[in-house]
């Protein structure tokens, strides 16, 4: 069988964009000169749009952040629309040093549900979207390292066993709540109403409008919102003059506390059997 490598991801600051296409590049090498390899970045909302099917020839390493300590609700809609049609898949949730929660085990059952045959999955450390500091840089070589060896593990596992083995993961379930930030009084603190500021330095260069997963920045006046913002970093880490910022307390206290107390690093987990 000619096996097909395919990537499936949705990646705001690129972290997750780098491990999946870092585990899919090393496959397709491990797989030689019949494997070819199919993207589908589905981070912009008109690929969202798309209808994807695969066949049983394909392996698709599947690639999310987590958000709140789950898959994205935002792309829960896109990814139970998605057709394994007997595909072999692999779960890949990137997370930035807290928690992955239950993200993995969700991912794995929407695949399951989507008619994936899912054989592996991993869990993995990003630089965290709200922070320059928390896991900053990751993922780095030693991850790196560690996505080469996943590959690997996926290969062998792929070809030497007859009938692929369904796969334990780690997590809840029912899932726990979506991860909610508390204050100091422990009080839940609800940042899904928070939007970015831009400021002075702004040289209305677009990019911003290029880079938002939700397409909700005004073309004419990027200071401008005409839907609503995830939080998920990108017209902040992208921005050439740090024009855009959050000032929310709420927002900021949570940021500050993930970073005093998530300093500890954390190291990917691989799920295999
Ligand atoms: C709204 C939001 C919620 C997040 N929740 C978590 C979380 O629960 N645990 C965690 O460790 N990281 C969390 N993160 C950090 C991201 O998982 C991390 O930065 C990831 O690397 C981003 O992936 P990307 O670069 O592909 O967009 C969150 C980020 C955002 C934007």
């Amino acid at each position: 069988m000619k096996r097909k490598i395919n990537t499936l991801y949705f990646s705001a600051t690129g972290t997750t964009q780098r491990i999946v296409l870092g585990i899919a590049q090393e496959l397709v090498q491990l797989f030689g000169f019949e494997a070819k390899d199919k993207t589908f970045n589905f981070t912009w909302p008109e690929f969202r749009a798309c209808d994807i099917s695969y066949t049983e020839d394909d392996l698709v390493i599947v690639g999310v952040p987590v958000y709140a300590g789950r898959v994205p609700n935002v792309l829960l809609d896109f990814l139970n629309t998605v057709k394994g049609n007997g595909a072999l898949a692999v779960p890949v949730v990137v997370y930035g040093n807290r928690n992955y929660d239950d993200a993995l085990i969700e991912l794995k059952d929407i695949l399951e549900e989507d008619g994936f045959k899912v054989i592996a999955g991993g869990a993995f450390i990003g630089e965290h979207a709200f922070s320059e500091t928390l896991a900053q840089n990751r993922p780095d070589e030693k991850d790196m390292a560690i996505v080469r060896g996943f590959a690997h593990q996926i290969y062998s596992k792929i070809i030497t066993q007859k009938k692929l083995s369904s796969i334990y993961v780690k997590g809840n379930k029912p899932y726990r709540k979506y991860y909610m930030p508390k204050d100091k009084e422990d009080n839940s603190v609800d940042i899904r109403k928070v939007t970015p500021k831009t400021n002075d330095s702004c040289i209305d260069c677009k990019l911003c409008v290029n880079v938002c997963p939700m397409g909700s920045i005004d073309h004419d006046n990027v200071a401008k919102l005409n839907g609503i913002c995830i939080k998920c970093g990108a017209c902040i880490k992208n921005c050439p003059v740090d024009a855009k910022y959050y000032d929310d307390p709420g927002y900021l206290e949570h940021k500050l506390e993930l970073e005093i107390n998530f300093t500890e690093r954390r190291e990917p987990e691989l799920f295999m059997e």
